[in-house]
């Protein structure tokens, strides 16, 4: 990118932030937007000012939050500097000398800035101890300690800006309860990920220190805290508890309650069934020697669907979703049978409703999000005092969730006495009904709710874009009033970006609008790759580079299906004993990615009632026996992985159920197929069945 081009985009960015950031006044706000980008040159950025009192006011009053801003915006340490420009003449960006050179850059600033500045104050004081070119500086962090701000804040850049040399992003300008000599946790991760990228990317960074367990290197050596905890096991929506409508408890089912004659979840074994490429019902195939080969398998080794295929592109209608995260399985194992895997364990916080896996230590930044992960980073550090409200959104699966918990973990483990409320839209939608339910009965019911959610430092909702009722959106309207007044920090995540919110009222989406909005996005092919290997590291999983390059090349657009993919292959070679070899990921992936056809769910729902020897009305409808519940949720998840519907769009079509069922039956058929051969073989076999059919229409 061009230098100028550069400016541009830093420039616009940070001035966005800018004016979202709360604590500046209307004042300040006015002189960011009179500046206008120049060029960037290494780690400095020369911007322009028409008039002394805009630089000398941006210079003497909020260096730090603009050197922060530019952090965030730029993704490294900036420096900057202001020269004047005069308004009726052509700015000094159209000076067309060769600028690549930092020190040529600074002597063409500083003479713009001789023939317009007038002596400050603060210049004075600068050329008192900064004799060599005294007009011109970046400005650098503003460090604790600092005695004379003039002198102490802008320093010469007379050379640039080495970030290896100590100049990590400062969040020590804002408020923190622990300041220390460690470095903060955003300083940590900005090198951690930098270098994780590094590492992706098979160079490597300087000054290396050891490697955690992440393979990431910290300054010094020091690994990320809490590198070695399950980044993910659990999730909010695992907490069964939060749903009272979901199916759960009558669906459960045990492996050791199958009767006699039916396996484990109360069906009799199948017959051999021909259509199936002369391949053995699922009962039988668990318990056969060799078995969980999928049909696609035996068919492809029996040549009955002719020459190995391709593996061609992934199609959004076709994709991964494996809502279990086989890191997971690091958080505390349960052993099954023979595989050396575990259930994963739930670690929501009982008071806050954080996972307190889900850190920034765990997130792997990339281009993608890496502006998102570092506003999170920011308002995590100082609550309430920057980017207030901050919505985060993006398509499903791409780290909203993660973040908006991270920013809880964070702000708690930087001060623990702050509260923090985690919540999904459902939730807080629930918790209200039910306490206007109760109301009769207890009075307090009302009040109690607004303690839990008015009386809060931090309101972290999730998946905004379900807030659904009048008479609930009058209630987070009131809470996010209360909130803000307060100052109290606001996070919600959501689908889409605030403005495109549907069913909301005006005077939310533009409180929402109010503050930042920042997006995430599937991440890049290095990025994917970054976070395959983290979550199989973190979860105790030895799979080879080669089978991590193809997952991440085959599944492109959700990091939740990334950990699907990772969690078929892994159970793939678990179950069967094999080494996990790229040809195996083949084998097991290509069933996924093989057909280019629409599946709809009545394909889906048909012939799993079919393969299940059960109807239609049964899967859509209210029974709850065990077989059928069972049979429903792989439905679910099968609708959830072979077309694009929503959550919502799925419970709908299964008898009008609710999001949180559909979410619910996802994430326990992917964290059993793990566990349960025969559950694998169920997926695996109707995934082909269905793909045929399909095929055959
Ligand atoms: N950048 C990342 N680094 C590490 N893990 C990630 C990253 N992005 C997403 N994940 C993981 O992917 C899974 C899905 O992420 P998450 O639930 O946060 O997505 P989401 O955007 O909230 O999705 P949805 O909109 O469907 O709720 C989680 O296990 C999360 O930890």
């Amino acid at each position: 990118m061009a230098d100028t081009d550069e400016a541009a985009a830093i420039w616009s960015r940070a001035k966005e932030l800018l004016l979202s950031n709360n604590s500046l006044s209307e004042r300040y706000k006015s002189c960011i937007s009179e500046i206008t980008p120049f060029r960037c040159f290494d780690n400095m950025i020369v911007l322009e000012a028409t008039n002394e009192f805009t630089r000398l006011t941006i210079e003497n009053n909020i260096s730090n939050e603009v050197i922060q801003a530019l952090k965030i915006a730029a993704g490294k340490d900036m420096t900057f500097l202001i020269h004047l420009v005069s308004s009726n003449s052509p700015a000094a960006s159209t000076n067309s000398t060769s600028a690549d050179d930092p020190n040529d850059a600074i002597a063409i600033a500083s003479q713009a800035h001789q023939r317009n500045a007038v002596p400050t104050p603060a210049t004075m004081a600068r050329q008192t101890t900064q004799p060599q070119n005294p007009t011109f500086r970046g400005v650098q962090n503003q460090r604790p300690g600092a005695q004379h701000p003039g002198v102490q804040r802008h320093q010469h850049r007379e050379k640039p800006h080495n970030p290896q040399q100590g100049t990590l992003f400062d969040l020590d300008a804002f408020p923190r309860s622990n300041a220390g000599a460690q470095p903060t946790n955003a300083q940590q991760n900005f090198q951690s990920t930098a270098q994780g990228f590094a590492a992706a990317q098979g160079t490597q960074m300087p000054q290396q220190g050891a490697n955690n367990a992440n393979g990431t290197t910290m300054p010094g050596g020091q690994n990320v805290p809490g590198t070695q905890t399950n980044p993910y096991g659990t999730n909010p929506y695992d907490d069964y508890s939060a749903y009272p409508d979901a199916d759960m408890p009558s669906t459960t089912y045990d492996a050791n309650q199958g009767a006699p004659g039916q396996d484990s979840h109360g069906f009799a074994p199948l017959p051999t069934n021909p259509a199936n490429g002369g391949y053995e019902g699922p009962a039988q195939s668990a318990q056969q020697p060799g078995a969980g080969v999928t049909p696609a398998q035996v068919a492809y080794r029996n040549g009955a669907q002719g020459n190995p295929r391709q593996m061609p592109a992934p199609r959004r209608g076709n994709q991964m979703m494996g809502p279990a995260s086989p890191a997971a399985y690091a958080s505390g194992y349960q052993q099954h049978g023979d595989m050396q895997m575990s259930t994963p364990r739930m670690n929501r916080d009982e008071e806050t409703h954080l996972n307190k896996l889900a850190t920034f230590d765990t997130f792997v930044a990339g281009d993608s999000n890496r502006f998102a992960h570092a506003v999170a980073l920011a308002v995590a550090e100082t609550p309430g005092k920057l980017y207030n409200p901050l919505c985060i959104y993006g398509g499903p699966g791409l780290g909203k969730t993660h973040l908006l918990n991270a920013i809880g973990n964070e702000a708690l483990r930087e001060n623990p006495s702050l509260k923090v409320r985690y919540a999904n839209s459902e939730e807080f939608t629930n918790e209200f009904i039910e306490a206007l339910r109760t109301s009769s009965t207890d009075p307090n019911g009302v009040t109690n709710f607004n303690r839990r959610y008015r009386e809060v430092d931090i309101l972290l909702i999730d998946d905004i874009q379900f807030l659904r009722g009048e008479e609930t959106m009058r209630q987070f309207f009131h809470t996010f009033n209360a909130l803000h007044q307060a100052n109290k920090q606001i996070v919600i995540a959501s689908d889409v970006a605030p403005k495109n919110l549907k069913g909301f009222e005006q005077r939310l989406i533009s409180r929402f609008d109010s503050g930042l909005s920042v997006d995430v996005r599937p991440p890049d092919l290095e990025t994917r790759i970054a976070i395959l290997r983290m979550k199989a590291q973190t979860s105790g999983m030895e799979v080879p580079n080669d089978v991590l390059n193809l997952i991440a090349e085959q599944v492109t657009d959700n990091v939740r299906e990334l950990e699907g993919a990772l969690t078929r292959v892994h159970a793939m070679a678990s179950l069967n004993k094999q080494p996990l070899t790229r040809a195996l990921a083949e084998q097991t992936l290509q069933d996924f990615f093989s057909s280019d056809v629409e599946i709809t769910p009545t394909d889906i729902i048909t012939t799993t009632a079919q393969y299940f020897q059960l109807t239609f009305d049964d899967l859509v409808g209210t029974s709850r026996t065990k077989n059928i519940a069972m049979a429903r949720q792989i439905a679910m998840y099968m609708a959830r992985e072979m077309t694009s519907l929503s959550l919502v769009d799925i419970g709908e079509i299964f008898g009008g159920r609710d999001h949180s069922t559909v979410m619910h039956a996802c994430r326990k058929i992917s964290s059993e197929m793990s566990e349960k051969r025969e559950v694998y073989n169920y997926v695996t076999e109707l995934t082909v069945l269905i793909k045929r059919k399909d095929s055959t229409k």
